[in-house]
């Protein structure tokens, strides 16, 4: 089943007389054990995709199916509950709370569906290079620190989907490598997920099954 199809969707913004175009016509699905990489400029477009993606925003045209569902043009809360049931995401910023340690944000999500796995958390945390993090809070935290930790709570209760934007932003080559092992790890373990990941890194986008190009709210080659 295609996990993630968008087709044809478009989203404005209007501040006062201005209209900023910032999603013009974008189709693409995605496959169970696809690593889908997103590029394109700072302002192509990445995070409103994302944001249309996981039902966080509503486009203002075409039309969203997760898992086979329709999620565009539903009320705000049957778009939380599909997300809740199908996607990880993962943010540039907000992913944490911050009276939550880094162990204790990992298994939110996973509490609230009744399967906390403290054990997957603890793995995942490892596997990105936090294990000495666990018992740090959002405010103790680096920049790069933060994202990894924000990736881990998008991860810990197994979705389906996970969107992230920017995962590596502000980590080394070698973080990095270890972020992008993990998300292979995770499109590629049975039952079918997949992930789109935004990002500037071409280092990252050398991990991927599929590249995709965003400029000024279109793909770069239609
Ligand atoms: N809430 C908003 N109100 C008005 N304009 C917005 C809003 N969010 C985004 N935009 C505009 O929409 C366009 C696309 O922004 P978006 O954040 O999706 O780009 P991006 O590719 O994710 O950029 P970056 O790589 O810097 O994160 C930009 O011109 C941006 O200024």
């Amino acid at each position: 089943m295609t996990l993630i199809s968008a087709t044809d969707v478009y989203r404005f913004y209007h501040v006062g007389d201005d209209e900023t175009r910032a999603l013009r016509g974008v189709s693409l699905s995605v496959e169970p054990g696809e690593l889908v990489v997103l590029l394109g400029s700072s302002g192509s477009g990445k995070s409103t995709l994302l944001a249309c993606l996981s039902g966080l925003d509503d486009p203002d045209g075409g039309q969203v199916d997760i898992a086979g569902t329709r999620l565009s043009r539903r009320p705000e809360g049957q778009r939380a509950r599909l997300r809740g049931e199908h996607i990880g995401i993962m943010l540039q910023s907000g992913n944490l709370l911050p009276h939550l340690n880094v162990l204790e944000n990992a298994l939110l999500t996973g509490k609230l569906l009744g399967r906390p796995d403290a054990a997957r958390a603890r793995q995942l945390l490892l596997d990105v290079g936090l294990e000495h993090r666990l018992h740090a809070y959002p405010s103790q935290l680096s920049g790069g620190e933060t994202a990894r930790a924000g990736l881990v709570a998008a991860l810990t209760h197994n979705p389906r989907i996970l969107l992230a934007d920017e995962p590596t932003a502000e980590v080394d080559s070698e973080t990095e490598d270890k972020v992008a092992s993990v998300i292979e790890a995770f499109v590629k373990q049975p039952g079918g997920h997949c992930a789109l990941i935004a990002t500037h890194s071409g280092r990252f986008a050398g991990r991927a099954s599929r590249v995709l190009r965003l400029r000024d709210g279109r793909w770069q080659d239609a």
